[in-house]
């Protein structure tokens, strides 16, 4: 039994909250879960079912339905809630409805005294945190969303399969907008010690530039792909978000491609995007800049671009 308290409040008990819910009881990385949901009776047996497996787990932790005030001693609330896309519509379709959404769940966050920090997964998830940190009026370190971390995920998986290499030893990264303008940054993917770029130069009969295009035109369309195999994606990102959530509480300075606000890194402000970023205890603490090529640097600002049009659209 841990000696300090570390509850979490998810709101939306949807197939992504639930499958960030079971990974949290799986992996025992907090004490207290509370669940919020539009449809209270959603939560309710959702708690009811987790609390179930609770003697199978060598978890301590207290899971219950609740409403609003419960955010008030909240370490962190993580918003899983709204629409998600139906096979062949894109993120950004999702942003009138979500935003709508997210001005009725912002305010009684912050109403109920909530001091701590938002993780948002929502998609467009990059627009969706510009929302919250604009709703909330909190300092933007602690305003996080899961922005490219499922995408990097993705990548690694992709590439340590390509290799076959572990992925934990592949160090590459998706960055910019967590949908079609996301883009990876090969100048700076690793594999161990050694770039990609040198792997490809040096064994160019074996592994091929080519090859790494199509890697990333992979990851990018994941996504639709698994939402046409079976209509929504939520075991990733569940994942990525417990990864996020346990670099919080441990105050690990772990590097993640979490959604952060950009202040004059890469030449951008006024956007979230997913860039690799410090994340412990207080929420991100600083971005680990990266040096991208005048060509990538290009394309971050096209993201960039993107995501500051996508926001000025909800008119907040
Ligand atoms: N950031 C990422 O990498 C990913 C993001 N997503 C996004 O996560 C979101 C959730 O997806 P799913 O769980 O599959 O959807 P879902 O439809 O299964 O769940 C959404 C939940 O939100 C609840 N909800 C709706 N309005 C609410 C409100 N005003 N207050 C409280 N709860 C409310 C619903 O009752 C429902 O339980 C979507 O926007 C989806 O696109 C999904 C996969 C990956
Ligand atoms: C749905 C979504 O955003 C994803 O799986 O990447």
């Amino acid at each position: 039994m841990r000696d300090e308290k570390q509850k979490v409040v998810l709101i939306g008990t949807g197939f992504v909250g639930m499958s960030f819910a079971y990974a949290l009881l799986n992996q025992n990385v907090c004490n207290e879960l509370a669940l919020i949901d539009v449809n209270r009776d959603k939560a309710r047996g959702e708690a009811m079912d987790l609390n179930h497996g609770l003697a199978f787990s060598g978890a301590n932790m207290r899971i219950y339905e609740a409403d609003y005030d419960t955010c008030k001693d909240a370490d962190i609330v993580v918003i899983c809630a709204g629409v998600s896309q139906k096979p062949g519509e894109d993120r950004p379709a999702l942003l009138q409805r979500n935003t709508a959404v997210f001005k009725s769940i912002v305010d009684p966050v912050v109403a109920s005294g909530f001091s701590g920090i938002f993780l948002v997964a929502t998609n467009p998830v990059d627009v969706m945190t510009h929302v919250v940190k604009t709703l909330s009026g909190f300092d933007s370190h602690r305003v996080i969303g899961t922005g490219t971390t499922l995408d990097t995920a993705r990548l690694r998986f992709l590439l340590g399969e390509y290799f076959n290499i572990d992925p934990k030893n592949v160090h590459a990264y998706v960055i910019g907008e967590h949908g079609e303008s996301e883009f990876v940054p090969w100048s700076q993917a690793m594999v161990g010690t050694k770039s990609v770029s040198r792997i490809v130069n040096d064994y160019g009969d074996r592994f091929k530039k080519t090859d790494m295009d199509e890697i990333g035109a992979k990851v990018k369309n994941a996504a639709q792909e698994i939402i046409a195999a079976k209509q929504s994606t939520y075991y990733g990102i569940g994942m990525a978000l417990v990864r996020i959530t346990k670099a919080i509480f441990g105050n690990e300075n772990s590097i993640l491609t979490v959604s952060s606000y950009l202040d004059g890194e890469y030449g951008q402000s006024n956007v979230y995007a997913g860039v690799p970023c410090v994340v412990g205890r207080n929420g991100v603490l600083g971005q680990l800049t990266l040096e991208l090529t005048d060509e990538e640097l290009s394309k971050m600002q096209n993201s960039c671009d993107i995501l500051r049009q996508y926001y000025k659209e909800t008119n907040l």
